[in-house]
């Protein structure tokens, strides 16, 4: 039987490659950076370019490391920052500009456009999304409107879009073109009910549905692997948006389950079952997997924009700390955030405020307040903005939440963690295996060629290493969160 299975993760700001064994185990790891371009206010752009060529080098780099033959990998996974969209040429697969990325704000005025009749809420029912920057669909169009020839190249069949799983599959097949059911959702052109494309609102956006992948499971075979080496003719066998991944990794496998990711921005997500739970506050319906044979599973998704990448900004831009972690040892050396409190909306307000004329603001200053409040303030964002998310899923779903998975790389932050258990008043756990984003891929794609037999391998291999427990009194937490609720009206109708 073969070794390994190899998933790719493609994230926000980095490419990896990691090879699991059949107990779930790391066996090897590669990961390269890429750029991030900035080139206006609000614009963020990755070049697809180097985001393949990075996939190439951790994919090779891995089965070096972990001296794989022929025939060791039983099969590869990919799973991808969603909505971040590339067009390209279908002749010579070049793409026609710069990926324009899920935190990229340029298609406000499109989205204005679009909500002139019915408003935010216009495509809630048929696509599960609100109408919002952070979607696929309005990146393409501004695409095909602004870069030269693009319409008239795109009406007569030459250009072809895709979210970023669906360019590596093209590029690792030697072109074929689909996506999964996880991806296509986040395009808000998908009908959520026969997870195919709604061609109205294809047309509404100005996008001609040839452009547009077929979408398939997440687990399957989709093709091989055309290139020679240690992977020639390896399959490709699952598909799924990289916090859907994490889903499947966590074994959220039945309705009511959930997991929190803390990485560049924070997704939590509900497993919902083959019920598709329209939001009332502001959160996602998605699809949470798409099995062959099977109905798909939805859940109801609160994504907050920024998190993890605050923590980078206080890095970057002000030069606070020197790496991510310090950020915890800043924040330990005050007793609590001084009366100062940290809203990032550096790209408006995502779930479930879902306000594009917010902007960041810094509130509660005096001149007591110094740089470990400050460390502080930015790390409870993440953990006041989680507890927005899950009040507004226990408004929705009435769910009874005793305790939250997590993972991702904020994760490592016992602080954090233990002011997100007191927030929410439920322990919060983290898994033994954290990289459940790749596991997740690793698990579709094995289940796609048999290397493992059923999810009920995957829930066996789940196992917790470590649980915070809520030990914050009733008053103290309620009053914080009143006051970050009240920082939060300060940030709107800004722009
Ligand atoms: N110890 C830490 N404390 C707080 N934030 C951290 C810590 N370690 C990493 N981070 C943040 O986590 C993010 C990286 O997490 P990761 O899951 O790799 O992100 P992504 O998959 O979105 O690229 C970065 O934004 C970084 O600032
Ligand atoms: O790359 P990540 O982990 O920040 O995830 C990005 C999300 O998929 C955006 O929807």
């Amino acid at each position: 039987m073969p070794a390994v299975v190899a998933a790719i993760d493609q994230g926000t700001t980095s490419t990896r490659c990691l090879l699991f064994d059949h107990d779930a185990r790391i066996v090897a790891m590669e990961q390269l950076e890429h750029r991030q371009y900035l080139p206006r206010p609000g614009w963020v752009e990755h070049d697809p370019a180097e985001i393949w060529s990075n996939t190439r080098t951790v994919l090779a780099g891995a089965v070096a490391r972990a001296e794989c033959r022929p025939g060791d990998v039983a099969a590869i996974g990919i799973t991808n920052q969603r909505e971040t969209t590339v067009v390209w040429d279908r002749t010579t697969g070049e793409p026609i500009a710069p990926a324009i990325v899920w935190q990229d704000t340029r298609t406000q005025s499109i989205c204005d456009d679009l909500a002139v009749d019915g408003g935010v809420g216009r495509y809630r029912e048929r696509v599960g999304l609100p109408l919002a920057t952070y979607f696929a669909g309005p990146k393409v169009r501004w695409l095909l409107e602004h870069v030269d020839g693009a319409r008239a190249r795109a009406e007569a069949g030459e250009l072809l879009m895709g979210t970023i799983d669906s360019w590596l599959v093209w590029n690792l097949s030697g072109g074929l073109h689909v996506t999964d059911a996880t991806n296509a959702s986040r395009t808000m052109l998908m009908d959520l009910d026969t997870l195919d494309w709604a061609p109205d609102i294809a047309a509404d956006l100005g996008i001609p549905v040839a452009m547009l992948p077929q979408i398939r499971s997440s687990s399957e075979v989709y093709a091989q692997v055309r290139e020679r080496g240690p992977l020639a003719g390896v399959p490709i066998a699952g598909i799924l948006g990289d916090q859907q991944a994490a889903t499947f990794g966590q074994a959220c496998l039945q309705r009511g389950e959930a997991k929190n990711t803390y990485g560049t921005g924070n997704f939590l997500l509900l497993n919902t079952g083959t019920e598709r739970v329209l939001s009332q506050n502001g959160l996602l319906t998605t699809v949470c997997y798409a099995l062959p044979g099977q109905p798909p599973v939805y859940a109801l998704e609160g994504s907050i924009a920024v998190t993890g990448s605050l923590v980078q900004w206080l890095r970057d831009n002000l030069g606070l700390i020197e790496s991510a972690p310090e950020v915890e040892t800043l924040a330990a050396s005050v007793e609590d955030n001084g009366g100062a409190y940290f809203v990032p909306a550096f790209s408006g307000l995502f779930a479930p405020h879902w306000r594009p004329d917010a902007r960041g603001a810094i509130v509660g200053l005096t001149r007591y307040v110094n740089r470990g409040h400050l460390a502080r303030a930015a790390l409870e964002a993440t953990a006041f903005q989680t507890r927005e998310v899950i009040e507004a899923m226990n408004a929705d779903a009435a769910v009874d939440l005793r305790s939250l998975k997590v993972d991702g790389g904020m994760v490592g932050n016992e602080l954090l963690m233990q002011f997100q258990a007191d927030l929410l008043d439920v322990p919060v756990v983290r898994p033994v295996v954290t990289e459940t984003t790749a596991l997740g891929a690793a698990y579709a794609a094995g289940l796609a060629v048999g290397f493992w037999s059923s999810t009920e391998e995957i829930r066996a291999n789940w196992a917790a290493d470590r649980e915070w427990r809520p030990a914050m009194g009733a008053a103290q937490r309620e009053e914080l969160y009143a006051r970050w609720k009240k920082a939060v009206t300060r940030t709107l109708d800004w722009v």
